[in-house]
């Protein structure tokens, strides 16, 4: 396969609802929108997830596009790609991180190959499941009784599990009062690295609410820390944060960091690398579930297809575009019936860029050609 021309697009969507975790408060979503273009003039599309901040993780807008624009792409320009999966290994290794940055080509070059082989992408990855099961990422309100109510409304639309935004001083008040409200609900709960060990009477307490696991109680590089955590809760940890590559997640398992690992592309530095992490947890039984970044319905369309794969056996954040965005990018846009979405059959990521959209909230665009 033969890239002849890489486009990047600076993004701007507004949230429809801000959206506060322990680290901050996104109001909207800045992100590059990457589409890559074959000699036969095919199409792939896929998103950075790097946030305009460096507060999830290193990377930030600016700095991906520096990556692509000075590394990645040329690489990819000026090499025959024989199947996306040699990209994170043969052509990127050698540069160290910038895992979002490799995840945003990679991923476009991944929905070129299936649209050429005339396939889902979701079977080129070898996915099995026709649907798939999600719930909702619900950030810190203003009120516990406004925590109450997003859940009620997101359980008569059918989500299947409910994501709480922790922090010390929002964590056990909020999760007491929500299980007195749901006392059986499947519920968690994700601190984006809020706590330290010192906090471990405060963690422990909460393994009084049956929760389906605590997400990135800890530092978000660490692992042995949650290995001595995770000795002393029930309540299963499940690190997201922590888990940049495949090196990472052998590691937490071996050291028994953690019963649940959150996959996201981007991440762990796209598709392949993903699913490698998929097959040593299905390996070592522990289970999957694919988390969100606040994505476009591109990134959205790539999140349903990785799920797709059997070890994904707990609901995702792979909600609605509705819930995100005015508009989306996509058509259709991502929908979700009775807490289900239908993996796409169609070619690629299996939904259209929605052109006209796109360009409405492009902030600027670099055309980067085959020399
Ligand atoms: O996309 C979604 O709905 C999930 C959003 C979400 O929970 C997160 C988005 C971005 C970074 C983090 O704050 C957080 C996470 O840790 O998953
Ligand atoms: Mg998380």
């Amino acid at each position: 396969m033969k890239i002849k021309k890489i486009i990047l697009r600076h993004m701007k969507l507004d949230l429809l609802h801000p959206f506060t975790t322990s680290f901050g408060t996104e109001y909207d979503r800045e992100f590059i929108l990457l589409e890559a273009i074959s000699e036969d003039g095919i199409s792939g599309w896929a998103e950075s997830v790097a946030m305009l901040d460096p507060l999830y993780n290193e990377e930030t807008l600016k700095t991906n596009w520096h990556i692509l624009e000075d590394y990645l792409i040329p690489i990819v320009l000026n090499n025959e790609i024989n199947h996306p999966d040699e990209i994170s290994e043969k052509y990127f290794s050698h540069i160290r991180g910038n895992y979002m940055a490799k995840a945003a080509i990679e991923g476009a070059i991944w929905d070129l190959y299936a649209k050429q082989e005339n396939i889902s992408l979701s079977t080129a990855l070898g996915g099995t499941k026709k649907e798939i099961e999600v719930g909702v990422s619900i950030g810190i309100q203003d009120s516990i009784d406004s925590t109450i109510n997003i859940i009620e409304n997101r359980l008569a639309e059918g989500y299947k599990r409910f994501k709480l935004k922790i922090k010390p001083g929002w964590d056990l008040e909020l999760i007491d009062k929500v299980r007195k409200v749901y006392p059986t609900i499947p519920l968690m709960a994700d601190a984006n690295s809020a706590y330290t060990l010192s906090d471990m009477d405060q963690l422990i307490a909460l393994d009084d609410y049956n929760l389906m696991m605590i997400e990135q109680p800890l530092a978000y590089n660490d692992i042995i820390d949650h290995a001595d955590l995770q000795e002393r809760m029930k309540t299963p940890i499940c690190l997201d944060e922590s888990i940049h590559s495949l090196e990472d997640a052998r590691k937490a398992i071996k050291l028994g960091s953690c019963k649940i690992i959150n996959i996201k592309i981007g991440r762990v530095g796209g598709l392949t690398q993903s699913r490698k992490i998929h097959d040593l947890c299905q390996e070592n039984g522990i289970p999957l579930w694919c988390g969100g970044m606040l994505e476009s319905g591109i990134g959205r369309a790539h999140n349903i297809a990785i799920t797709s794969l059997p070890n994904f056996i707990l609901p995702g954040d792979t909600a609605a575009s509705a819930l995100y965005w005015a508009e989306d990018i996509i058509e259709p846009e991502v929908t979700v019936e009775n807490g289900m979405i239908t993996v796409p059959t169609k070619p690629g990521i299996g939904y259209d860029p929605h052109i006209q959209n796109i360009e409405k909230y492009t902030i600027s665009t670099k055309v980067y050609n085959k020399n």
